[in-house]
């Protein structure tokens, strides 16, 4: 019995909201960060991302896509610049539950003996009654299609098995926000629709990055070309990827899907 913890449910039960009233889920203000071997990775970005948005960050290796998720997430502090993450300024360091980051290798976030433990691990340090972390645990799994795994050690696990215990770890939280690094990354054709289909139905804002530019077709409303740590494009998915000049300028192509479509126009 999964009752008030729901996850979807609460989260459903706070719809998105782009009023004027309404804080951006996240803003950059002259956000600007160098690492101190690897000068102006992102320069004076400006952007807001509205609560319930599905947002698509593309770029090139190396364009600083994990950088500006670290930023987001107070795990880098910015060169110059802020972040605020539903209108309060994101203080390095300091813990936010109402912003989940899935990185972009699950190994770097499964550390537990059992999938279960893994799952239970964020919500028993946010100081829940054990009722409330099996019942966050319970919805997570849910949600993911993880429940059969609940036992296995998630070393056992196939690539794209640990990403959705990798999710259901972070959907625990119930973050308002939630950041996806790559995570179609070494994923099969089944286990990329099952997380498609996920994504397709989840109601929280998210910010995506990925490579795999037909994924990011299917799942944003909204996608940010990055290039040479500025944004060159922000807008809708297929009309900002159709656009081959802009693409190729970025160190991308046009997604197949988009060029056969612009064939087969009269
Ligand atoms: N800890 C670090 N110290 C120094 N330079 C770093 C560090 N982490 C990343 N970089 C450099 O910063 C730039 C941006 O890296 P980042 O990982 O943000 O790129 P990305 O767009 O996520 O790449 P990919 O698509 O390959 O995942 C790269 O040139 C990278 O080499």
């Amino acid at each position: 019995m999964i009752g008030e913890t729901d996850i979807n449910a609460i989260l459903k039960s706070q719809p998105p909201t782009r009023s004027a009233m309404a804080p951006a889920a996240i803003a950059l203000a002259n956000l600007s960060f160098s690492y101190p071997d690897k000068p102006n990775v992102l320069h004076d970005l400006n952007l807001d991302i509205h609560q319930g948005e599905r947002v698509g960050i593309v770029g090139y290796n190396g364009c600083g896509k994990t950088t500006l998720f670290m930023l987001v997430c107070g795990v880098l502090t910015p060169s110059t610049g802020s972040v605020a993450l539903l209108g309060e300024p994101v203080a390095p360091g300091r813990f936010r539950p109402d912003i989940g980051l899935v990185f972009q290798n699950p190994d770097d976030q499964l550390f537990s003996a059992t999938v279960w433990e893994d799952v239970a691990f964020a919500p028993e340090n946010m100081g829940l009654s054990p009722e409330e972390v099996e019942a966050r645990v319970r919805s997570a799994m849910q949600l993911t299609g993880t429940e059969a795994l609940h036992q296995r050690p998630p070393h056992h696990l196939s690539g794209g098995e640990k990403r959705m215990v990798a999710i259901a770890g972070v959907l625990a939280m119930l973050p308002q926000v939630m950041i996806y690094d790559e995570p179609t990354a070494n994923l099969d054709l089944r286990a990329r629709r099952r997380l498609i289909r996920f994504l397709q139905s989840s109601p929280q804002t998210f910010l995506t990055s990925s490579h795999d530019l037909e994924f990011i077709l299917e799942v944003c409303d909204r996608v940010i070309v990055l290039n040479e740590g500025r944004i060159a494009a922000d807008g809708d998915p297929a009309q900002v990827m159709r656009d081959r000049v802009l693409m190729e300028a970025s160190g991308l192509e046009v997604p197949h899907s988009l060029t056969h479509t612009h064939r087969s126009e009269p």
